[in-house]
């Protein structure tokens, strides 16, 4: 069989995407298959979506803000059902968008699965093969769902986005991204969220600053449990019952989200027939150029076992396909000082080192700046509470290794800083720039 293509992509999400547009504008001969929509977990059950969701409950509260100030109409609820017929425009206007696209850049978009059945061989879900030297797998991953009893009686992420009214009281069982970003959307938006965790609530990020949002959190009214371990849910009289090992049982609730993790789009590829190692829970293996240890086999995105984010996905795409078909032998992806927010009310974001692995790394030569203050708008609005700002800088020159960031305005400000960190930023750098002012962002050219 002669190569149909230069490359086969597996999967039309934000990695798979980007790899196919920047192979063909290289001039490769493309094919990208996907059995379902266009930009995948981002644009249908991501980041999409629950940005708009979360634009709503900023909405709702700056309703409440503004009655406080003196506007003097009463907010009312939002019609569910019409913001997500809202949403689903502008998500269908983006999957339509990528069609076009995708025709006029000639890749060869085939609406169906593929597997491997060779190493350059990819057989479609009607029997039909695809030759190419080149294969990128770009599957993504899938909420996780666990073995016990009554997980059937809860919603897994993308079943928040298909529900088609507010519910009442609802658990959320988890403490990742997923978990606290909806319980802050669905708090706001007028649910009474209850949040159970297992030890952390949001691992990675800086203690501190979680540990303030977890206040913020709890001033909202949101409930949150650590140290829990659900074990099973029920269905009672009153609502959705869970049994928690630490306390005994939870509830009533309306309903129960799991948030506890997602799990690679790997088994169906058939890897396994061609030798392409996986980790135990199934990502695909990759060295730091996205090549699996089977030549001409690479992987991007959340199928892999690298950090989950849209840019990364995209950022790791681009860059493979510059260096298979662009003539940049050096492309890759440096998975070091990835800036990443939590959408949480309000939000975190980081870019660099938490102030934990700065001292594991680097010791005494670590300082650390703080600025905690409330912000104007909150302050004018009655609301209590207080942001965090952080800086984690090393050596005698202070060479900044992480910023840290906890407040309103936090997820537009940290993409200029992380451009900074990337260049090398010192702490000196900072202090010679003159502020924006009145400002939440000035604060981080301001610490003393
Ligand atoms: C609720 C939620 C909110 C999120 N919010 C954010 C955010 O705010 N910011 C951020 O950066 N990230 C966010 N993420 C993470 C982000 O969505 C993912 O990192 C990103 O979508 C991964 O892209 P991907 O291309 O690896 O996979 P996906 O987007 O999952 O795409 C994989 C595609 O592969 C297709 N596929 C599967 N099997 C096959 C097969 N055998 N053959 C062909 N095609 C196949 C699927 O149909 C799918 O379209 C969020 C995730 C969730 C769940
Ligand atoms: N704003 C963003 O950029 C954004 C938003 C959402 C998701 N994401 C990406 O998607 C990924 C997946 O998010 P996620 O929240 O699904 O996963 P996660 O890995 O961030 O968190 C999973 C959580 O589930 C908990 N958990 C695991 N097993 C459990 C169990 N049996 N019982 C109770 N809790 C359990 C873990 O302790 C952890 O707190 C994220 O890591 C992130 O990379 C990004």
């Amino acid at each position: 069989m002669t190569a149909s293509h230069d490359l086969i992509v597996l999967g039309a999400g934000s990695g798979g995407l980007a790899t196919a547009f920047r192979a063909a504008q290289h001039g490769a001969r493309v094919a990208l298959l996907d059995p379902g929509e266009l930009g995948g977990t981002c644009v249908h059950r991501g980041c999409v979506p629950k940005k708009a969701l979360w634009f709503a409950a900023q909405w709702a509260q700056a309703q409440q803000f503004a009655v406080y100030v003196g506007f003097a109409s009463e907010p009312g609820p939002l019609d569910w059902e019409r913001f997500r017929q809202v949403r689903l425009r502008y998500i269908d206007a983006i999957d339509q968008s990528y069609a076009r696209r995708l025709q006029s850049a000639s890749v060869q978009l085939i609406r169906q699965a593929g597997r491997f059945v060779a190493a350059d061989t990819i057989e479609l879900t009607d029997g039909s093969q695809l030759q190419a030297a080149q294969i990128v797998i770009a599957t993504g991953a899938r909420p996780r769902t666990l073995a016990l009893p009554g997980f059937g009686l809860g919603m897994v992420s993308d079943d928040v986005f298909a529900l088609q009214s507010l519910p009442r009281r609802v658990a959320i069982v988890g403490g990742g991204y997923v978990a606290v970003e909806f319980a802050g959307l669905l708090q706001a938006l007028g649910s009474k969220v209850e949040v159970l965790a297992h030890e952390h609530l949001l691992e990675g990020f800086d203690t501190e600053l979680v540990l303030a949002l977890r206040e913020l959190m709890e001033a909202q009214g949101i409930r949150v449990n650590l140290h829990s371990a659900i074990q099973a849910a029920h269905r009672g009289d009153a609502g959705i019952l869970l049994d928690d090992a630490p306390t005994g049982s939870r509830g009533p609730y309306d309903a129960l989200l799991w948030a506890v993790g997602r799990v690679p789009n790997s088994e169906a590829l058939e890897l396994g027939s061609i030798g392409v190692e996986t980790d135990e829970r199934g990502h695909v293996l990759t060295d730091a150029r996205q090549d699996t240890n089977v030549k001409g086999v690479h992987a991007v995105g959340d199928v892999t076992e690298r950090k989950a984010l849209t840019p990364v996905a995209v950022a790791a795409g681009r860059r493979l396909a510059d260096r298979l078909f662009g003539g940049q032998p050096d492309a890759q992806l440096v998975y070091e000082n990835i800036p990443s927010v939590v959408f949480s009310e309000p939000p975190l974001g980081m870019v660099g080192l938490t102030e934990e692995a700065a001292r594991e790394q680097y010791g005494d030569a670590v300082t650390v700046y703080r600025s905690r203050f409330t912000p104007m708008q909150w302050a004018l609005a009655g609301m209590q509470g207080q942001s965090l700002m952080k800086l984690v800088c090393v050596g005698r020159d202070e060479r900044v290794l992480g910023i840290h960031a906890l407040g309103p305005g936090a997820e537009e400000m940290l993409q200029g800083f992380a451009v900074a960190l990337k260049l090398g930023l010192r702490k000196c750098d900072l202090d010679a720039t003159v502020a924006i002012h009145p400002s939440s962002a000035e604060e981080l050219v301001l610490m003393g």
